[in-house]
């Protein structure tokens, strides 16, 4: 797991290895400054004509610092200190002064109005105006600053974040005083605002730069916020007994499909067996009976009593693991069916797409959800459950808040899909694409998830490690299509393959 902190706890973890590394605190500048430059020699030729800008702080003596290396490096810098203030902090001045001794360097601070550099489309921007000393949003000449890089053609790479953006709350934030970056290098950690769509256009691509705080205030400092990585998955799945049978995987029941929506229960229903599960049984309307039992042999139905839509289940004690929604459409009798189905069950379930939209439609049902059960909206699903948010920083903290209420956990699903915990803890999943904005892939993870309870997984680890595997396949399967080309099934294909990846 990589851990997300607060830039607050950040500045913390730096006070700590400055205190117990130790290293003073302009030399933990250099070393940022030094995996910053490396970096940034890996993508720039020296033929590139670069424009630093510099703060005030820390993230300004990061900016001045950089641009002596890059000089020594051969590149052709300019470089503009903001200070209109007249006032550096210590580590900033310092690194004024180790730019102002060496040679041939064009070098201008800038106090009071000033005519700003030419940018040209080639050019390179670095941007280290604030980073996480942000305390309120950007006004003034900062802001008409901002303004000026923004309406350039020219490159812009971020030192930390990107000036002007928070590091998680910007619900009250000016987006015209915020640089947009096309690449941001930050220091030890992913940011949280870095997830966020909404702040894609500020931030480009990141990347994160190790610059060595202590191992020891990392690993003991608590964080709810986390990104899974591959390893982390792989120590989920274990080798399989050479004497397991299909009952040691378990049988799930996927209850799924609707007069025109039995595409999703199939998708849904291929997805879980490829995902591991013993045994699968699919409650489905009496007419679909044909299309399941001919498009997917493996799979088992029990047919509901009405011909095209759910209307009641019985048995459900038999099944190791439960799921429903996808294309169930939103009949008066699913309704009830799903509330009576609420009324006995004892196990999580994995509740998706229109029996989500049946919980919305009738707020009473959220009491019923047994504990630990997996709620997989995507936003306006989620919306539709818990109300309106102003943007995804809103609707994160309250799918938090709502795991923590109704002991459940939420999939809030995205380009970083939000895994939020029944304890408050929020994993965010890294891998999938674009190309998974396509029909049918999320029933294909409810599908997944399901396979993964029936074979004992705990429900969070069900929900973080059946995310991964959703979207490693999705990236394989873009590979193999293209993003623009690849549709649902392709994921659910290319499960195999992510499986032995992952393992
Ligand atoms: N030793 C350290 O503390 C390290 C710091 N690092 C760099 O230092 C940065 C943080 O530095 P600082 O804490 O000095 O903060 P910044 O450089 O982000 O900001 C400088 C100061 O600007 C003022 N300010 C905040 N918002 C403002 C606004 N809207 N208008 C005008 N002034 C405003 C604040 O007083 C703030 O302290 C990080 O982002 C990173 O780039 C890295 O070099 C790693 C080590
Ligand atoms: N840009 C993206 N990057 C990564 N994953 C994505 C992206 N867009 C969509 N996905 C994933 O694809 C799935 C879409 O689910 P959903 O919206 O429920 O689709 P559907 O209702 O068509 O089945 C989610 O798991 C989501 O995380
Ligand atoms: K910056």
């Amino acid at each position: 797991m990589i851990k997300i902190f607060s830039t607050d706890k950040v500045r913390e973890l730096d006070k700590y290895t400055i205190q117990n590394e130790p290293i003073s605190s302009i030399d933990l500048v250099e070393r940022a400054a030094t995996v910053f430059t490396s970096e940034f020699c890996r993508r720039y030729s020296k033929q590139t004509r670069i424009i630093v800008f510099a703060g005030q702080g820390n993230n300004g003596a990061d900016a001045l610092a950089i641009a002596r290396m890059l000089t020594d490096a051969g590149y052709r810098v300019e470089t503009y200190l903001f200070n209109p203030t007249m006032r550096l902090s210590e580590d900033c001045e310092l690194n004024k002064q180790r730019l102002l001794h060496m040679e041939k360097i064009e070098f201008t601070e800038v106090v009071n109005d000033f005519v700003p550099p030419e940018l040209e489309e080639r050019d390179v921007v670095i941007d280290g105006l604030f980073g996480s000393g942000l305390n309120r949003p950007l006004t003034g000449g900062f802001a008409a600053m901002v303004r000026y890089i923004n309406q350039s053609d020219a490159t812009v790479v971020a030192i930390d974040i990107p000036s002007g953006l928070f590091g998680e709350d910007n619900r009250k934030n000016d987006p015209d005083s915020i640089i947009h970056a096309d690449l941001t290098l930050t220091f030890g950690f992913p940011k949280l605002a870095f997830l966020l769509p909404e702040n894609a256009e500020f931030i480009g691509e990141w990347k994160v730069l190790d610059i060595l705080l202590h191992p020891e205030i990392i690993a003991s400092t608590p964080t709810q916020f986390t990104l899974v990585t591959e390893e982390d998955i792989a120590a989920v799945f274990q080798p399989r007994n050479r004497f397991a049978h299909k009952g040691t995987f378990g049988h799930a029941l996927l209850i799924a499909g609707s007069h025109g929506k039995m595409g999703a229960a199939l998708l849904s229903a291929k997805a879980c067996l490829r995902s591991g599960a013993g045994l699968l049984t699919v409650h489905i309307p009496g007419r679909g009976e044909q299309i399941l039992q001919t498009a997917f042999p493996e799979a088992m139905v029990d047919l509901d009593q009405h011909q095209d839509h759910f209307s009641s289940v019985s048995g459900i004690k038999a099944y190791s693991s439960i799921a429903i929604g996808p294309g169930l459409g939103k009949h008066p009798d699913s309704a009830k069916a799903l509330e009576q189905l609420l009324q006995v069950v004892e196990k999580p379930l994995v509740i998706d797409a229109d029996a989500l939209n049946l919980v919305a439609a009738n707020k009473d049902l959220l009491k019923r959800i047994p504990p630990r059960s997996i709620l997989t909206p995507h936003p306006k699903e989620f919306d539709r459950i818990a109300g309106e948010s102003s943007n995804s920083y809103e609707r994160l903290k309250k799918a938090q808040a709502f795991a923590i209420d109704h002991q459940v956990c939420v999939v809030l699903k995205g380009a970083y899909t939000a895994i939020c915990t029944a304890t408050g803890n929020v994993y965010f999943n890294n891998c999938g694409n674009p190309g998974m904005a396509t029909a049918g892939s999320g029933d294909v993870l409810t599908g997944i998830i399901l396979a993964l309870l029936a074979q004992g997984l705990e429900p969070e680890t069900a929900s973080v490690a059946g995310v991964f595997l959703h979207g490693t396949a999705g990236d394989l399967a873009a590979v193999y299509r293209s993003e623009e080309s690849m549709i649902a099934s392709d994921i659910t294909d290319m499960l195999g393959k992510a499986f032995k990846q992952i393992k």
